[in-house]
């Protein structure tokens, strides 16, 4: 099986069709709606809180909410929903997680997007919940993870998902492979390129993006978007205080599955670790900067939108 990841991937480059980088269309469609950029924070306690969540969607970016303060969703739905945005909610797989879909079926209220959100989304139990979302909320958009193989994404798109995320330990915060011996760690593009090779429903690569080059070389393994936490963490509008040492200034940032993430709930099987991420200041900043190279990259690609960048040549550099 031939591996590599970002570091080792260079795109090629072919004659630009563009007068200006600001022609280039980086907009994608994921379901029934159109996003800014093809990229979303990841759905983590120290990245996205209610009120990013509101001032992404406001501003047309897609979002995932995170599932660690699971009593807030359906209100939140209901009130992200009547400010005419998008709602979008993450669901773990134990049994208070169908309460809240019976819920949603008996007010008659649909999140336009539901991740479920697990370590391990190859299981039988992912996909009764999978079943069970279709069977009672159809009109929502299913994203399922995560996973890390192409046998996983045929039984989770066969079982009703309707897009796969795919990375197994391959984030910041991230130490399965350590605990486990599992996972996509150092050759997560390769694992999309696999994976994209059997999926006929759109994948988001999750985990492992360190530069927003790693975006284009994402959609030209085949990812439709990519989900990203440390680099969104650390921002005025993510979660936490403002921390300085030694002159420097930091935010936290931390896994899901850490020791730091026991008050929310996730007490055992650790397989994440906290750290600090430098202060960034607005997130409109980075945003901004990922859509400025993303247009660059479609550029390079001799296209005018994403569908340039899925065919462009590369090269593996082997040292
Ligand atoms: N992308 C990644 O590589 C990883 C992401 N995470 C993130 O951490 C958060 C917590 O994840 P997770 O531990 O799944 O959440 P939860 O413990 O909330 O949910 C997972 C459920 O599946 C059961 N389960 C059975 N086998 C496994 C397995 N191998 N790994 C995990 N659960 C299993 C768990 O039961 P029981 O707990 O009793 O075993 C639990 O009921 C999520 O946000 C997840 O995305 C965590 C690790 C890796
Ligand atoms: N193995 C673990 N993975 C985790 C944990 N918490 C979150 N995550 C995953 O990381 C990505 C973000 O990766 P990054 O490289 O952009 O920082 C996130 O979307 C999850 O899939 C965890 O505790 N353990």
């Amino acid at each position: 099986m031939k591996t590599f990841d970002y570091d080792a991937i260079r795109l090629l480059p072919k004659k630009s069709v563009l007068k200006s980088r600001r022609e280039a269309d980086t907009s994608v469609t994921l379901g029934n709606h159109t996003f800014k950029i093809p990229v979303m924070p990841a759905n983590m306690a120290t990245v996205i809180d209610e009120n990013l969540a509101e001032w992404l969607s406001s501003r047309g970016y897609f979002y995932v909410m995170h599932r660690f303060q699971p009593e807030t969703r359906f209100d939140f739905v209901k009130q992200i929903q009547a400010k005419g945005l998008i709602a979008s909610i993450s669901l773990g797989i134990t049994d208070d997680e169908y309460q809240l879909i019976d819920q949603f079926k008996a007010n008659d209220v649909s999140p336009e997007y539901i991740t479920i959100d697990v370590a391990h989304g190859h299981s039988d139990y992912v996909i009764k919940m999978i079943k069970y979302i279709k069977a009672n909320l159809p009109e929502t958009f299913l994203i399922v993870g995560n996973l890390g193989t192409p046998e996983a994404v045929v039984d989770i798109e066969a079982a009703g998902a309707d897009a796969t995320k795919v990375g197994i330990g391959p984030g910041k915060a991230c130490i399965t492979k350590d605990k486990t011996g599992f996972g996509t760690n150092g050759w997560q593009l390769a694992a999309i390129a696999q994976c994209a090779q059997v999926a006929t429903k759109p994948i988001i690569a999750d985990g492992g993006i360190r530069h927003n080059g790693d975006i284009a070389k994402s959609i030209r393994f085949g990812a439709t978007m990519v989900m990203i936490g440390s680099m969104f963490a650390g921002h005025d509008e993510t979660p936490g205080d403002i921390i300085e040492e030694n002159g420097q200034t930091y935010k936290a940032y931390y896994g899901s599955a850490s020791a730091s993430a026991a008050q929310k709930g996730h007490d055992h099987n650790v397989e994440g670790r906290s750290l600090m991420v430098e202060y960034k200041g607005s997130i409109q900043g980075t945003l901004t900067a990922m859509q400025e190279d993303i247009q660059s990259a479609i550029s390079y690609a001799g296209g005018r939108d994403l569908n340039s960048l899925k065919t462009v040549d590369y090269v593996i550099l082997t040292e």
